[in-house]
């Protein structure tokens, strides 16, 4: 059996003469926790649609476990569980009726059914309210509800499309929870969001998207490595540095780039425990600070070095 699970290889649409896909290639290893990132309008849903078999392709394959999913009923198919971005529930039935209703579409019924209704309840913490509808749920109660219905034949990937997207920070929480103890079981997820901090609590490997093309497809690590520095010092001074100590603090070890602007500095680190130094070596110049910050690089900064662009833009 190999590692991969599911292979996506350039994969293309366009919606008229606007390109939303433009040859997006990756793959998902089993077990493995894919982060989809990037602004909207990327071409993260149309991706996900099309791995899914929902939106059909102009071009390109898409393999799981080495079978095409394609548009219509296959074998393939069956291993995936989608999540999509709009909510698809019946309001006036309750959840458990609603969990009925999408497992008899996957063929179970009987003790089975009820059995798995009652598991995937279990997993998205709402066993509590599995007789309640969801007309009386919040939007992340309900979120969780499509994320178990999702659930309930037991796929091998499970792709979720925003799923915290208009989610209060209870439900938010409730949905990383069920996540990672999908994790622990060996699952394989993809996730697409525009929030960083989501895809580096749950990725271990991550695709960056702009313009339907894949501008990164690495470990968080390895995107790390790409930066030129891994933490940013601020320090406001009371006056404005000479030239002659901006150029030596450049040399200082650690120190990786040095930015100023009036009596600001912006110091690029190699490591955030760095700046401890650097604040005491500027201290050792005469300098005085009215105001200093620190902060780790994170993924918008990796963002913002491949294209020049921010993420929220
Ligand atoms: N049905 C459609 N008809 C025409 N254009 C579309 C359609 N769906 C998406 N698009 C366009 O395709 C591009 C990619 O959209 P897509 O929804 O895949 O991006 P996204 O990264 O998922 O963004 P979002 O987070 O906003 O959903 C966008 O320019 C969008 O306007």
């Amino acid at each position: 059996m190999t590692h991969v699970l599911l292979s996506v290889s350039k994969l293309s649409k366009s919606y008229g003469d606007r390109r939303a896909v433009d040859g997006v290639s990756f793959q998902v290893l089993r077990g493995q926790t894919v982060g989809l990132l990037g602004p909207n309008g990327a071409g993260k849903s149309t991706t996900v649609g099309m791995i899914c078999g929902l939106l059909a392709s102009d071009g390109g394959t898409v393999l799981l476990d080495g079978e095409a999913v394609g548009q219509g009923q296959n074998a393939a198919k069956r291993k995936i569980g989608f999540v999509p971005q709009d909510l698809a529930l019946y309001e006036e039935l309750s959840a458990l009726e609603n969990l009925k209703l999408f497992g008899a579409l996957y063929g179970l019924k009987g003790a089975p059914l009820k059995e798995r209704c009652l598991a995937v309840l279990e997993l998205v913490r709402l066993a509590d309210r599995a007789q309640d509808k969801p007309a009386t749920f919040s939007g992340g109660m309900k979120r969780r509800l499509n994320i178990a219905a999702a659930l309930l034949h037991d796929p091998q990937l499970l792709i979720l499309d925003e799923p915290t997207v208009g989610v209060d920070p209870q439900s938010r929480n409730a949905i990383f929870d069920t996540l990672e103890a999908l994790k622990a079981q060996g699952r394989s997820l993809i996730y697409t969001s525009h929030y960083m901090e989501e895809v580096e609590r749950l990725a271990d490997h991550i695709v960056i998207i702009d313009h339907g093309k894949v501008l990164a497809d690495e470990s968080p690590a390895d995107l790390y490595r790409r930066l030129p520095a891994q933490a940013a010092l601020q320090v406001e001074l009371a006056d404005a540095p000479s030239e002659a100590l901006t150029a030596a603090l450049a040399r200082q070890p650690g120190v990786t780039t040095v930015q100023q602007q009036g009596a600001t500095l912006n110091v690029g680190l190699a490591a955030q425990d760095q700046a401890s130094a650097v604040l005491r070596w500027l201290e050792g110049q005469g300098c005085r600070f009215l105001h200093f910050a620190t902060a780790r690089a994170n993924l918008e900064d990796i963002f913002l070095n491949l294209t020049g662009r921010s993420l929220r833009d």
